[in-house]
Protein backbone atom coordinates (compact mmCIF):
# COMPACT_ATOMS: atom_id res chain seq x y z
CA UNK A 1 0.00 0.00 0.00
CA UNK A 2 1.20 3.78 -0.82
CA UNK A 3 1.50 6.40 1.24
CA UNK A 4 -2.02 7.96 0.52
CA UNK A 5 -3.26 4.69 0.93
CA UNK A 6 -2.35 3.89 3.95
CA UNK A 7 -3.56 7.25 5.22
CA UNK A 8 -6.59 7.89 3.34
CA UNK A 9 -8.08 4.57 4.79
CA UNK A 10 -7.13 5.44 8.19
CA UNK A 11 -9.55 8.77 8.35
CA UNK A 12 -12.38 6.23 7.77
CA UNK A 13 -11.78 4.88 10.91
CA UNK A 14 -12.89 7.89 12.80
CA UNK A 15 -16.27 7.62 11.00
CA UNK A 16 -19.27 5.72 12.80
CA UNK A 17 -22.96 5.13 11.89
CA UNK A 18 -25.55 8.01 11.72
CA UNK A 19 -22.69 10.44 10.50
CA UNK A 20 -22.61 13.34 8.67
CA UNK A 21 -19.07 13.53 6.79
CA UNK A 22 -17.82 16.14 4.58
CA UNK A 23 -16.02 14.30 1.54
CA UNK A 24 -12.92 16.30 0.66
CA UNK A 25 -11.09 16.22 -2.78
CA UNK A 26 -7.84 15.13 -3.76
CA UNK A 27 -5.77 11.98 -4.43
CA UNK A 28 -5.29 11.19 -0.90
CA UNK A 29 -9.01 11.63 0.67
CA UNK A 30 -10.01 9.61 -2.79
CA UNK A 31 -8.60 6.00 -0.52
CA UNK A 32 -11.09 7.40 2.21
CA UNK A 33 -13.93 7.39 -0.01
CA UNK A 34 -13.07 3.74 -1.44
CA UNK A 35 -12.53 2.68 2.22
CA UNK A 36 -16.24 4.50 2.93
CA UNK A 37 -17.30 2.81 0.34
CA UNK A 38 -16.82 -0.36 1.27
CA UNK A 39 -18.25 0.30 4.54
CA UNK A 40 -21.75 1.96 3.35
CA UNK A 41 -21.81 -1.34 1.30
CA UNK A 42 -21.41 -3.48 4.64
CA UNK A 43 -24.55 -1.55 6.15
CA UNK A 44 -22.65 1.77 7.47
CA UNK A 45 -25.58 4.40 7.38
CA UNK A 46 -23.88 8.15 6.71
CA UNK A 47 -24.68 11.05 4.38
CA UNK A 48 -21.67 12.78 2.71
CA UNK A 49 -21.03 16.51 2.16
CA UNK A 50 -19.02 16.58 -1.22
CA UNK A 51 -16.70 19.50 -1.23
CA UNK A 52 -16.68 19.33 -4.99
CA UNK A 53 -17.88 18.11 -8.84
CA UNK A 54 -15.32 15.04 -8.92
CA UNK A 55 -15.88 14.09 -5.00
CA UNK A 56 -19.85 14.56 -5.52
CA UNK A 57 -19.23 12.07 -8.66
CA UNK A 58 -17.30 9.37 -7.36
CA UNK A 59 -19.40 9.16 -4.01
CA UNK A 60 -22.18 8.53 -6.26
CA UNK A 61 -20.37 5.81 -8.20
CA UNK A 62 -19.58 4.25 -4.98
CA UNK A 63 -23.69 4.80 -3.54
CA UNK A 64 -22.39 6.47 -0.78
CA UNK A 65 -25.90 9.04 0.44
CA UNK A 66 -25.03 12.41 -0.09
CA UNK A 67 -26.76 15.43 0.60
CA UNK A 68 -26.17 18.96 0.22
CA UNK A 69 -24.44 21.98 2.50
CA UNK A 70 -28.11 23.23 3.22
CA UNK A 71 -29.88 20.26 4.02
CA UNK A 72 -28.45 19.20 7.16
CA UNK A 73 -27.85 21.16 10.63
CA UNK A 74 -24.33 20.10 11.10
CA UNK A 75 -21.64 17.94 9.69
CA UNK A 76 -20.12 15.74 12.34
CA UNK A 77 -16.72 15.09 10.86
CA UNK A 78 -14.42 16.79 7.42
CA UNK A 79 -11.70 14.56 5.99
CA UNK A 80 -10.05 15.98 3.72
CA UNK A 81 -6.35 16.44 2.07
CA UNK A 82 -3.52 19.12 2.10
CA UNK A 83 -0.75 20.18 0.02
CA UNK A 84 1.60 21.20 3.06
CA UNK A 85 1.11 21.52 6.95
CA UNK A 86 3.53 22.49 9.48
CA UNK A 87 3.12 21.93 13.05
CA UNK A 88 0.55 23.86 14.36
CA UNK A 89 -1.58 22.23 11.90
CA UNK A 90 -1.88 24.92 9.55
CA UNK A 91 -2.60 23.97 5.80
CA UNK A 92 -2.08 25.24 2.02
CA UNK A 93 -4.94 23.69 0.32
CA UNK A 94 -6.39 23.96 -2.87
CA UNK A 95 -4.06 22.65 -5.71
CA UNK A 96 -7.28 20.89 -6.27
CA UNK A 97 -8.82 24.04 -6.92
CA UNK A 98 -11.33 22.89 -4.55
CA UNK A 99 -10.43 25.25 -1.52
CA UNK A 100 -13.74 27.61 -1.53
CA UNK A 101 -16.12 24.34 -0.69
CA UNK A 102 -13.46 22.77 1.51
CA UNK A 103 -13.20 25.49 3.35
CA UNK A 104 -16.78 25.96 3.92
CA UNK A 105 -17.19 22.26 4.70
CA UNK A 106 -14.33 22.30 6.96
CA UNK A 107 -15.51 25.26 8.83
CA UNK A 108 -18.80 23.69 9.14
CA UNK A 109 -17.65 20.83 10.80
CA UNK A 110 -17.69 19.22 14.50
CA UNK A 111 -13.69 17.47 13.66
CA UNK A 112 -11.55 18.39 10.57
CA UNK A 113 -9.04 15.68 9.77
CA UNK A 114 -6.43 15.84 7.08
CA UNK A 115 -4.84 13.17 5.43
CA UNK A 116 -1.41 13.59 4.45
CA UNK A 117 1.66 11.64 3.52
CA UNK A 118 4.67 13.03 4.89
CA UNK A 119 5.92 15.17 2.08
CA UNK A 120 3.60 17.68 2.82
CA UNK A 121 4.99 18.63 6.16
CA UNK A 122 6.96 21.54 6.01
CA UNK A 123 8.61 23.76 8.67
CA UNK A 124 6.84 27.13 7.24
CA UNK A 125 4.32 27.22 4.60
CA UNK A 126 5.39 28.91 0.99
CA UNK A 127 7.05 26.39 -0.70
CA UNK A 128 3.82 24.87 -2.28
CA UNK A 129 2.09 28.08 -4.40
CA UNK A 130 -0.63 29.21 -2.19
CA UNK A 131 -4.27 28.94 -4.63
CA UNK A 132 -6.52 32.07 -4.22
CA UNK A 133 -9.81 31.88 -5.95
CA UNK A 134 -11.25 35.05 -8.00
CA UNK A 135 -14.03 36.24 -9.56
CA UNK A 136 -13.17 36.22 -13.68
CA UNK A 137 -14.29 40.13 -13.73
CA UNK A 138 -11.26 42.33 -12.70
CA UNK A 139 -9.24 38.69 -12.32
CA UNK A 140 -6.27 40.94 -13.94
CA UNK A 141 -6.46 43.84 -11.36
CA UNK A 142 -7.03 41.58 -8.67
CA UNK A 143 -3.59 39.84 -9.71
CA UNK A 144 -1.79 43.05 -10.09
CA UNK A 145 -3.04 43.76 -6.09
CA UNK A 146 -1.72 40.61 -5.02
CA UNK A 147 1.34 40.68 -6.48
CA UNK A 148 1.81 44.22 -4.54
CA UNK A 149 2.07 41.94 -1.64
CA UNK A 150 5.17 40.72 -2.75
CA UNK A 151 4.09 37.45 -3.85
CA UNK A 152 4.87 35.77 -7.53
CA UNK A 153 1.98 35.05 -9.26
CA UNK A 154 0.26 33.01 -12.16
CA UNK A 155 -3.23 32.68 -13.65
CA UNK A 156 -3.56 28.47 -13.05
CA UNK A 157 -4.49 27.49 -16.45
CA UNK A 158 -5.49 24.20 -18.34
CA UNK A 159 -5.25 23.43 -22.12
CA UNK A 160 -4.43 27.44 -22.28
CA UNK A 161 -7.45 28.51 -21.22
CA UNK A 162 -8.25 30.04 -17.43
CA UNK A 163 -8.77 26.88 -15.33
CA UNK A 164 -12.13 27.27 -13.72
CA UNK A 165 -13.27 26.09 -10.34
CA UNK A 166 -16.91 24.34 -9.48
CA UNK A 167 -18.13 28.38 -8.13
CA UNK A 168 -17.17 29.50 -12.30
CA UNK A 169 -14.20 31.64 -11.03
CA UNK A 170 -10.32 31.23 -11.74
CA UNK A 171 -7.64 30.37 -9.72
CA UNK A 172 -4.39 32.68 -9.59
CA UNK A 173 -1.48 30.70 -7.67
CA UNK A 174 1.25 32.85 -5.20
CA UNK A 175 4.33 32.11 -4.38
CA UNK A 176 5.37 33.96 -1.84
CA UNK A 177 8.84 33.93 -0.24
CA UNK A 178 7.80 31.75 2.98
CA UNK A 179 4.43 32.58 4.66
CA UNK A 180 5.43 33.51 8.78
CA UNK A 181 1.86 34.82 9.48
CA UNK A 182 -0.56 32.75 7.66
CA UNK A 183 -3.62 33.98 9.68
CA UNK A 184 -2.47 37.71 8.41
CA UNK A 185 -1.43 36.58 5.28
CA UNK A 186 -5.11 35.16 5.08
CA UNK A 187 -7.23 37.86 5.64
CA UNK A 188 -4.57 40.11 3.77
CA UNK A 189 -5.62 38.52 0.74
CA UNK A 190 -9.23 37.91 1.41
CA UNK A 191 -9.41 41.77 1.96
CA UNK A 192 -8.78 42.19 -2.14
CA UNK A 193 -11.74 43.03 -3.97
CA UNK A 194 -11.95 40.51 -6.47
CA UNK A 195 -11.05 37.38 -3.99
CA UNK A 196 -13.32 35.06 -2.74
CA UNK A 197 -11.15 32.90 -0.32
CA UNK A 198 -7.67 31.49 -0.37
CA UNK A 199 -6.14 27.95 0.60
CA UNK A 200 -4.33 28.96 3.79
CA UNK A 201 -6.63 27.11 6.31
CA UNK A 202 -5.26 28.28 9.40
CA UNK A 203 -6.49 26.96 13.02
CA UNK A 204 -8.93 24.73 11.33
CA UNK A 205 -7.27 21.37 11.54
CA UNK A 206 -8.14 18.94 14.70
CA UNK A 207 -5.87 16.21 13.06
CA UNK A 208 -3.56 15.32 10.77
CA UNK A 209 -3.33 11.68 10.03
CA UNK A 210 0.16 10.90 8.12
CA UNK A 211 2.94 8.32 8.74
CA UNK A 212 6.63 8.06 9.11
CA UNK A 213 9.64 6.56 7.34
CA UNK A 214 8.69 3.05 8.57
CA UNK A 215 5.33 3.78 7.47
CA UNK A 216 3.97 3.63 11.17
CA UNK A 217 0.77 5.98 11.16
CA UNK A 218 0.89 9.51 12.79
CA UNK A 219 -1.51 11.09 13.97
CA UNK A 220 -1.15 14.31 15.03
CA UNK A 221 -3.64 16.66 17.09
CA UNK A 222 -3.98 20.00 17.65
CA UNK A 223 -3.94 21.64 20.89
CA UNK A 224 -7.02 22.58 22.81
CA UNK A 225 -7.08 26.38 22.96
O1 LIG B 1 -6.89 20.98 -1.47
C1 LIG B 1 -7.07 20.06 -2.22
C2 LIG B 1 -7.94 20.15 -3.42
O2 LIG B 1 -8.41 21.46 -3.61
C3 LIG B 1 -6.42 18.75 -1.97
O3 LIG B 1 -6.87 18.28 -0.75
C4 LIG B 1 -4.93 18.95 -1.95
O4 LIG B 1 -4.56 19.49 -3.21
C5 LIG B 1 -4.20 17.65 -1.70
O5 LIG B 1 -4.40 16.79 -2.77
P1 LIG B 1 -3.72 15.36 -2.87
O6 LIG B 1 -4.28 14.54 -1.75
O7 LIG B 1 -4.13 14.89 -4.24
O8 LIG B 1 -2.24 15.56 -2.76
Amino acid sequence: MNEKNIVGELAADFVKDGMVVGLGTGSTVYFTLMKLGALVEAGLSIQGIPTSVQTAELAKKLQIPLASMDEVKKIDIAIDGADEFDSNLNLIKGGGGALVREKIVAKAAEKFIVVADPSKMVKTLGAFPLPVEVVPFGAVQTENYIRELQGKTKLRQTNGMPFQTDNGNFIIDCSFPSIIKPQELESILNNIPGVVDNGLFVGMADMVITIDPGHKPVLLEREKQ
